[in-house]
């Protein structure tokens, strides 16, 4: 999906929700357990519940990869089964050198050499220019690229000054210069909107995923009011608290119920641009 489409899905659902598949064997409603497969059971009906309201699906593949080839085959079906107008995101965390990047993207990026067919692909920065390029290499594929994590270890590494600048605006100011904003997005948490305004000024044309909304506590409104763009620029995603609203046979009612409260919220936010 391009970043012209993607803006435009954004402003057709007024949302620019990402729903993240963590999809964990031990959380699933007891009645899925005895599907051939509870994890694609479950994920189908989320998606069933939820598409008209989501602008993008992120599985994370730890959730995945932790179930051997039966999870990898679940999340193949999972892929197959989101509807093209949603923009997709395999949250692997992956970046090694040259040689090896090379395979991961393959791995998520590449049908024809046996792997998956997502949009894009989470990266971590810590091993530099040659560890992100070759998912660059992909036209039309993108690269979301760790800035400000989250999580409270972000403070460790991210947030400490090299030279005069944290290291995340470093990762920030050197990454824009690899890729235009049409094929790299940042990582910021909504735990971290006091960085929000500086991140918006280093980086206005590229499309921020922010994840921490819902469990972790993050502040829709606030995160959205700093971080919106005329072209929309944001995929704010929750995981837990939409999945696991409910853990009876109305679970994917009840993620419906906490999809639309955040859909509601975002196109609230949407009417204040343009
Ligand atoms: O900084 C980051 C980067 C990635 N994540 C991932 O997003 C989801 C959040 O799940 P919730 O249940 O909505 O908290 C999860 O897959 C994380 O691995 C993040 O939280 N923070």
């Amino acid at each position: 999906m391009t970043y012209s489409e993607l803006s435009a899905q954004i402003f057709q659902k007024q949302s620019y929700l990402c729903i993240g598949l963590d999809t964990d064997p031990r959380k699933l409603p007891r009645h899925l357990l005895t599907e051939s497969d509870p994890v694609f059971a479950f994920n189908k009906a989320i998606i069933d519940a939820t598409h008209d309201l989501t602008v993008a699906y992120k599985p994370n593949i730890a959730f995945y990869e932790a179930q051997g080839p039966r999870g990898w085959e679940s999340l193949q079906k999972t892929l197959d089964y989101i509807p093209n107008d949603c923009f997709t995101i395999a949250d692997a965390k992956r970046g090694d050198i040259g040689n090896t990047s090379d395979l991961y993207a393959r791995a998520f990026f590449d049908p024809t050499a046996a792997g998956l067919a997502f949009d894009s692909v989470t990266v971590a920065p810590y091993m530099g220019r040659d560890s992100v390029t070759p998912f660059l290499a992909y036209e039309g594929k993108w690269v979301i690229l760790l800035a400000l994590t989250s999580n409270i270890g972000s403070a460790d590494f991210q947030r400490q000054l090299v030279g005069d600048q944290e290291l995340f605006e470093m990762v920030i100011e050197t990454a824009r210069t690899w890729a235009s904003p049409d094929q790299l997005m940042f990582v910021v948490g909504a735990t971290q909107v006091d960085e929000f305004s500086r991140i918006r000024e280093m980086a206005p044309d590229n499309f921020l995923l922010v994840p921490g909304v819902g469990a972790q506590g993050g502040n829709l409104e606030e995160v959205s009011r700093l971080g919106l763009t005329a072209k929309g620029g944001l995929l704010v995603n929750a995981s837990r608290s939409i999945l696991y609203a409910s853990d009876g046979l109305d679970f994917a009612e009840k993620a419906r119920a906490e999809a639309k409260a955040l859909q509601t919220e975002m196109a609230r936010q949407l009417a204040h641009i343009r």
